[in-house]
């Protein structure tokens, strides 16, 4: 379960949020929504220890966000539109390795099913800097929805990413869901928070 309890957090003497409660059971998600810049970033990134809480707690699955500790690493799969990626490793390969780090089966089709799913069938031996914005979102995505976890954190999954996109986005979300994962997630796309979300909080009210 993903519990934030009291949570403020200010910036260059801007209060984005506070007093701000918020729990995601396991088979649950929670969506974030508000205008630009009203923190729905910062908050995910509190839950993924990329930023901390100026007050409050949050408790990922009976840990404090850690990201130097493989645990909890191993209970977050988050996609914020900031991976890095090696310039010589084509998709494929970026998976495969990604995979393996995570103890996952490569051999078979796997991979490439995981591929297809995302709509990058026909794009596996391309390197990640070749892909259009939306082909990029996609591989991000399939990343992150293809490793196990039981915090999935997605921060605007729709950008870049068509009509069609933002459906498969939901289908893989509900999918996560079905499999008892926890899912919070920052958005700006209706289609996507009214399909997905079991509970909202709205920043920037
Ligand atoms: N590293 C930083 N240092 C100072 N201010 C920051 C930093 N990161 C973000 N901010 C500011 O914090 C506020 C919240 O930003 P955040 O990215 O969390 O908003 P958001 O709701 O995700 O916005 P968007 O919908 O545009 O993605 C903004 O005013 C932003 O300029």
């Amino acid at each position: 379960m993903l519990s934030i309890s009291g949570a403020h957090r200010t910036l260059d003497s801007h209060t984005l949020f506070t007093d701000l409660d918020l729990t995601v059971r396991p088979g649950e998600c929670g969506v974030v929504i508000g205008p630009n810049g009203s923190g729905k970033s910062t908050l995910l990134r509190c839950v993924i220890d990329d930023d901390r809480l100026d007050d409050g707690t949050i408790d990922v699955f009976g840990m404090a966000p850690d990201d130097r500790s493989p645990e909890f690493r191993a209970l977050v799969s988050a996609e914020t539109g900031e991976q890095a990626s090696f310039f010589d490793l084509t998709i494929t390969e970026h998976l495969q390795l990604l995979w393996r780090s995570h103890r996952m089966d490569i051999a078979g089709g796997a991979v490439i099913a995981a591929l297809d799913d995302a709509g990058l069938a026909d794009l596996g031996d391309r390197f990640p800097h070749a892909l259009s914005t939306g082909q990029r979102q996609r591989f991000a995505l399939c990343a992150a929805f293809s490793r196990p976890c039981s915090l999935l954190v997605l921060d605007e999954p729709e950008r870049g990413l068509d009509t069609d996109g933002q459906n498969w986005v939901i289908d893989r979300v509900l999918t996560a869901k079905r499999s008892d994962t926890a899912v919070l997630l920052a958005t700006h796309s209706p289609l996507i928070a009214d399909a997905v979300a079991d509970r909202t909080v709205e920043l920037g009210r």
